[in-house]
């Protein structure tokens, strides 16, 4: 159990009386690809916020790659990569451009970035539209070049949230070979989604329904757990109980 890159223990984060996030505990083992489903407005992204050390939790603890959520929110920002659907990249700049800014604010040196940034781009297959700019681009492109980003200092854990929105499933799949050859290197992946068959693609996925986790298991043990054939028909399951959302 030493190779633990997330651990947290009754996590809670209130708005005033509203328990958006209510005394989740888990643990994330280094190079799992961990999903983290809910409904709309079940608590996702304040516990992300909170283990990125991006807002202060309540009540309860973690601890990401080693460091403590309340105490060394700049280590935590310094080891993990983050990308969301809302912040990504700059549509106004080039894709060489956005790979350089963001090999600049990870803290890359000048030589690492210049050999970084080329090696990620034929790795991308994308050498001849280094000097286009991203909003020219096609989403599924923009989405693995964010990804791609996000990684770039080879952090210990990256956090997506809900990488793929608006995707068709075969760009997703593409998608995914990504964070599988991500995962293989040995970085964690914590990913939101509201895709099944996205949950079917990870080795652990826990499920909150109004701030708690009501399961959390393997895709194959959630279908035995509850019955059923697919993790579309686990998600109903849980979230037709949930009291918020839609
Ligand atoms: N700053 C805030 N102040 C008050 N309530 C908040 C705040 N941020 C979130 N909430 C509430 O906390 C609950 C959880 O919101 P959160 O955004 O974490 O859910 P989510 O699971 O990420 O949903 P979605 O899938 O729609 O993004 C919601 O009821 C939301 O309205």
């Amino acid at each position: 159990m030493e190779n633990k890159v997330i651990t947290c223990k009754g996590l809670t984060k209130r708005f005033g009386d509203f328990i958006a996030v209510d005394k989740i505990t888990f643990e994330v083992q280094k190079g799992e690809i961990f999903g983290f489903l809910g409904a709309n407005g079940a608590g996702k992204t304040t516990a992300m916020r909170m283990l990125c050390g991006l807002s202060k939790p309540t009540s309860g603890e973690a601890n990401i790659a080693g460091f403590d959520v309340y105490k060394e929110t700049e280590k935590i920002k310094k080891n993990i990569g983050y990308m969301s659907q809302k912040f990504s990249l700059y549509d106004d700049l080039t894709v060489l451009e956005n790979i350089n800014f963001f090999a600049g604010i990870y803290g890359l040196s000048d030589t690492e970035i210049k050999s970084n940034s080329h090696s990620l781009i034929d790795s991308l297959g994308m050498r001849d539209l280094a000097d286009k700019r991203v909003s020219s681009l096609p989403l599924g492109w923009k989405q693995k070049l964010a990804f791609s980003t996000a990684i770039i200092h080879k952090p210990e854990i990256v956090f997506l949230d809900e990488p793929t929105g608006g995707v068709d499933p075969l760009t997703r799949r593409q998608f995914w070979d990504l964070i599988y050859e991500a995962s293989g290197n040995g970085i964690t992946i914590f990913v939101t989604t509201h895709y099944m068959d996205e949950a079917e693609y990870c080795d652990r996925v826990s499920i909150m329904v109004d701030g708690r986790v009501e399961a959390l298991n393997s895709p194959s043990n959630l279908k035995k757990q509850f019955s059923v054939g697919s993790m579309d028909e686990v998600f109903y399951h849980l979230a037709r109980e949930a009291k918020r959302g839609e």
